[in-house]
């Protein structure tokens, strides 16, 4: 007798199983689609304008594979000044010219005073750590005692007090050219001696301290551990990509990528561990010095002397650090900007050169300059942030409270790109936005008194605006007194200083040149090794 199979499924069956597997998915699918839509319809700000974008999605695929804020600034055309825009399940308001950023910023600045919070950085990054930067910590009583203290260590007044360390650091500049230029003869990579710049401002400003040659990047710990991890989060700060912060849908597909162990689903909580430990050591090794009464002044000393001073916690104080570590980055882009277009601006270099002359002949020889107030250099530190702008859409912004505008009213808690290269390129108050133009900055010129939008607008712009401009402008001073700065292969090319042909990323809103290489010739050794034997 054959065996009999007592429950194999006919053939209708089957088909019935299968049936049901392959349409109960599809129609959760459909449902949450259907869902999610209603979800983002209601999102959408009543009475503002912008594009409605794909389902799910939004416009994101419209932005991929641009440069964001080039794009909004041409979808400002259509929708106007300020307008919405969904990327995927996140309202954001584009505010894209002077007028408006105005309206907005300066005169609802209680309004627009906060932070939103990321998927991808405050619950990922951040999920075991005490605290977040300013820059990243929505508006509270806590954000305003850290901004204070920050703010009060960095305002006009604490940053005379920083001059000897700027005069420092960008004659340390001078010393590393001159041993690696090569009479001019080898390109040198304008990364490297601008990330040590900003790096030793932040770590001075925050902890008293800094690193004394380029070489330290490649062999200390530390260092290693500093660069690596900061370069981690402002990839993961990124406001254009990190589609997880707008699309709640793929956070469990990644959940189950991690599972399956197709990505590393701890990364983004060990880069958050891994900043809070790195900021714990340098933390730990002021506190020796302290207590051995080596330290040099900086904001955590101050704070670790007289904890009750301040009124800061522990993790407030922390939060401090985070920032102005976070601030390096746009110093060093900055920095590397400028190198690349003094190289490929020669004449820009000799009026420069001119107007040291003129204004202060002996600044061409003094080892301190940071002092000093030669216009056009202060012009020229100006146009510089204006022409690039290197964090393109500030840090992203958040209303605090209701917010208007022509007859729209933007909900609290709605997200806002402050589009800075819209606003640095509004002809309305920047003619001929398109011309690089020290003299725009002039006292003469009428534009001289426009904000200038590098550090972007309101209650949260950027701290240390006045110390970060005045170590350029040192920077900046000394160059071009000491050096002349030539393209790497000889060649000038309109690209390589374009802000936008020229990046190295297109979508990435902090943004890098793409070429690294500039030639710097010593004017005169000798005078450059005379003023450099003045200090040590
Ligand atoms: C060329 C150099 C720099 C540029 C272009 C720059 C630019 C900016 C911008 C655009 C913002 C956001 C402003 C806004 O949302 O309106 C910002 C915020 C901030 N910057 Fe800078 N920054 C520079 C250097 C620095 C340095 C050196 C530090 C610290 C030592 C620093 C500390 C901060 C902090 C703490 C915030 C957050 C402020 C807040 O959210 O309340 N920045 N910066």
């Amino acid at each position: 007798m054959g065996s009999t199979v007592l429950f194999a499924p006919s053939d209708k069956s089957w088909d019935d199983h299968i049936q049901i597997t392959l349409f109960v998915p599809a129609a959760l699918l459909l449902v949450y689609l259907f869902y999610n839509e209603l979800v983002r319809f209601q999102l959408r700000v009543p009475n503002l304008p912008g594009p409605r974008g794909f389902p799910l999605v939004g416009s994101l695929p419209s932005l991929s594979g641009t440069i964001t804020s080039e794009e909004l600034r041409k979808w400002a055309g259509k929708y106007g000044d300020v307008f919405q825009v969904q990327l995927g399940n996140s309202t954001v308001v584009v505010v894209n010219t002077t007028a408006a950023a105005e309206a907005l910023f300066i005169r609802q600045r209680e309004a627009t005073n906060s932070r939103p919070i990321f998927y991808v950085l405050h619950k990922k990054v951040q999920r075991n750590g005490p605290v977040t930067s300013i820059g990243t910590s929505p508006w509270d009583d806590s954000c305003k005692r850290r901004r204070k203290v920050a703010a009060s260590a960095l305002n006009r007044v604490s940053v005379e007090s920083y001059l000897p360390i700027l005069n420092k650091e960008s004659r340390a500049w001078l010393v590393d050219l001159l041993r690696d230029c090569d009479g001019g003869n080898t390109a040198l990579d304008v990364m490297l001696p601008a990330r040590k710049f900003a790096i030793n401002l932040s770590l001075t400003v925050s902890y008293g301290t800094r690193v004394e040659s380029i070489k330290e990047f490649s062999t200390n710990d530390i260092l290693k551990e500093i660069i690596y991890v900061e370069e981690e989060i402002s990839r993961l700060r990124e406001t254009s990509s990190n589609y997880d912060n707008y699309i709640p849908l793929l956070r469990p597909l990644n959940s189950v990528a991690a599972a399956l162990g197709l990505k590393d689903g701890t990364h983004l909580a060990s880069i958050g561990k891994r900043r809070h430990s790195y900021h714990a050591k340098l933390q730990a090794r002021l506190r020796e010095e302290i207590a051995a009464e080596t330290d040099q002044p900086c904001i955590q000393g101050n704070v670790l002397r007289d904890p009750d001073s301040k009124g800061l916690s522990e993790g407030e104080l922390l939060s401090i650090s985070l920032s102005m570590m976070a601030g390096a980055d746009t110093s060093k882009r900055t920095l590397m900007w400028a190198c690349l277009l003094l190289a490929h601006r020669p004449n820009l270099q000799e009026r420069a050169y001119k107007a040291i002359q003129e204004t202060d002949p002996t600044l061409l020889t003094n080892p301190d300059v940071a002092h000093s107030r030669v216009e056009y250099i202060e012009a020229l530190t100006k146009e510089i942030g204006r022409y690039f702008i290197v964090l393109r859409l500030a840090l992203p912004k958040a209303t605090h409270r209701e917010v208007r505008w022509n007859g729209a009213v933007i909900p609290a808690g709605t997200m806002v790109f402050l589009n800075s290269w819209a606003c640095s390129r509004d002809p309305a108050v920047f003619p001929d936005p398109n011309t690089f133009a020290p003299e725009r900055w002039l006292d003469s010129q009428s534009q001289s008194h426009q904000h200038q939008y590098a550090f972007g607008i309101g209650g949260r712009m950027c701290v240390a605006s006045q110390l970060a401009a005045k170590a350029l402008y040192t920077v900046f001073l000394h160059l071009i007194a000491h050096f002349k700065l030539l393209p790497a292969d000889g060649e000038l090319s309109p690209d390589a200083a374009d802000p936008l042909r020229g990046l190295l990323e297109k979508e990435n809103s902090r943004v890098t040149p793409r070429v690294r290489h500039v030639r710097f010739v010593p004017r005169d050794v000798d005078i450059t090794r005379k003023m450099l034997a003045k200090k040590p």
